[in-house]
């Protein structure tokens, strides 16, 4: 039986976690999402904000709210329970979202997913973080830091010492892409350094990506695949205390560009049938690294083989198989390349044609 994916969505207070979802609900076409949201007693409305939406896409009782604070300290009592009833309705979701508070770390709850109860059911698709660019770099890491402290103060499983700069390295080396959100209140340079900073400091081939108020394709937001709660490795939190500047320019703020690099574009290459499927997922991968391209999938045609060639990739992996023959069908190799705008579109081109 296929697991359901989850992805866990993280990042202080007011990085945009809500707005991001929000978003990705009213653009699910056609997937039931349902949400779990970890909240801090009346500090957040998330939950109302989320059930008000209205959607199709997630009705209220697709909403679950874990309501006693830090996930990593309740995973027995509330985590866990509230993932059973969820998995075991008559209606599963398709993909299920999970908000956490801000300051709990995303570690000890991808960890969770490796408990027997829920193990063999659900996976963690992808860790998202989401960044409050602006606040980020001008090194305060979130935008309200009373609201922050406040929130820390009002759960007594919180960890009262460590430096947000220090939480925040955790949530980064969580990732299995990070958003930097609020590009609108940033200059073009102040964007570019910044994900040039947080691409440096994150995880081998975690995307970094750049938008204003959430608005990521589920496209790229789902479907990462990274087993998270499998691949530990690397995530751990509190050994990879490098400490750097944040040398915030504060003479450059305020400015606003022109932002069509937070956009996301999609297009399509088609070419001939490929002789040697093997090196061709090779190619692409070379291609998706060389362009960083998000994601690309379609159908390939196989010199000599009726049946057509799935292909999937995520970052650089690349996945394969042979799913139905083509029929009727025009034996056409057709691929889907999604990235932040501006990708060189003809380069891709004639590198998948080669
Ligand atoms: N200027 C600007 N404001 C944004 C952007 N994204 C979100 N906001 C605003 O920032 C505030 C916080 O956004 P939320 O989505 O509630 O943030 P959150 O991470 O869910 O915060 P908590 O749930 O409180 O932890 C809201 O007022 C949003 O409207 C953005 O890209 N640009």
């Amino acid at each position: 039986m296929k697991k359901i994916p989850a992805t866990v969505v993280t990042g202080f207070l007011g990085a945009g976690k809500t707005t991001l979802i929000r978003h990705l609900l009213d653009n699910a076409n056609g997937r039931r999402i349902a949400l779990i949201i970890n909240e801090f007693g009346d500090l957040g409305v998330d939950g109302d904000i989320l059930k008000g939406c209205g959607d199709d896409a997630c009705s209220d009782d697709d909403v679950f709210e874990l309501s006693n604070g830090c996930i990593c300290c309740t995973v027995a009592e509330d985590f866990i329970p509230t993932m059973e009833r969820l998995l075991d309705r008559p209606d599963a979701p398709d993909h299920i979202v999970i908000e956490t508070s801000g300051l709990a770390l995303p570690q000890p709850l991808v960890r969770a997913f490796q408990w027997p109860q829920i193990s063999t059911r659900v996976t963690v698709d992808g860790v998202v973080t989401v960044v409050d660019g602006k606040a980020v770099a001008e090194g305060r890491f979130a935008a309200n830091l009373d609201a922050v402290e406040a929130q820390r103060k009002a759960d007594e499983n919180l960890d009262h010492e460590t430096p947000l700069s220090e939480l925040f390295e955790d949530q980064i080396a969580a990732a299995d892409m990070i958003v930097v959100n609020k590009t609108d209140l940033l200059g073009e340079d102040e964007a570019e350094a910044l994900v040039a900073k947080l691409s440096a400091e994150a995880r081998p081939g975690v995307h970094v990506v750049r938008t204003s108020m959430g608005q990521l394709p589920g496209e790229v937001l789902l479907g990462i695949g990274a087993e998270a709660e499998a691949n530990m490795e690397g995530r751990d939190e509190g050994h990879h205390h490098h400490h750097h500047h944040d040398d915030d320019d504060q003479d450059d703020h305020d400015h606003h560009h022109d932002h069509g690099h937070d956009e996301f574009e999609t297009f399509v290459v088609e070419r001939t049938e490929v002789a040697d499927p093997a090196a061709f997922s090779s190619q692409v991968a070379e291609v998706i690294r060389a362009h960083d391209i998000l994601r690309l999938k379609g159908f390939v045609a196989v010199s000599g083989k009726p049946m057509r060639l799935t292909l999937q990739a995520v970052g650089p992996r690349v996945d394969t198989y042979y799913d139905q023959p083509f029929g009727e069908a025009p034996r056409t190799t057709r691929l889907v390349v999604i990235g932040q705008a501006g990708l060189d579109r003809a380069a891709i081109a004639q590198a998948l044609s080669a």
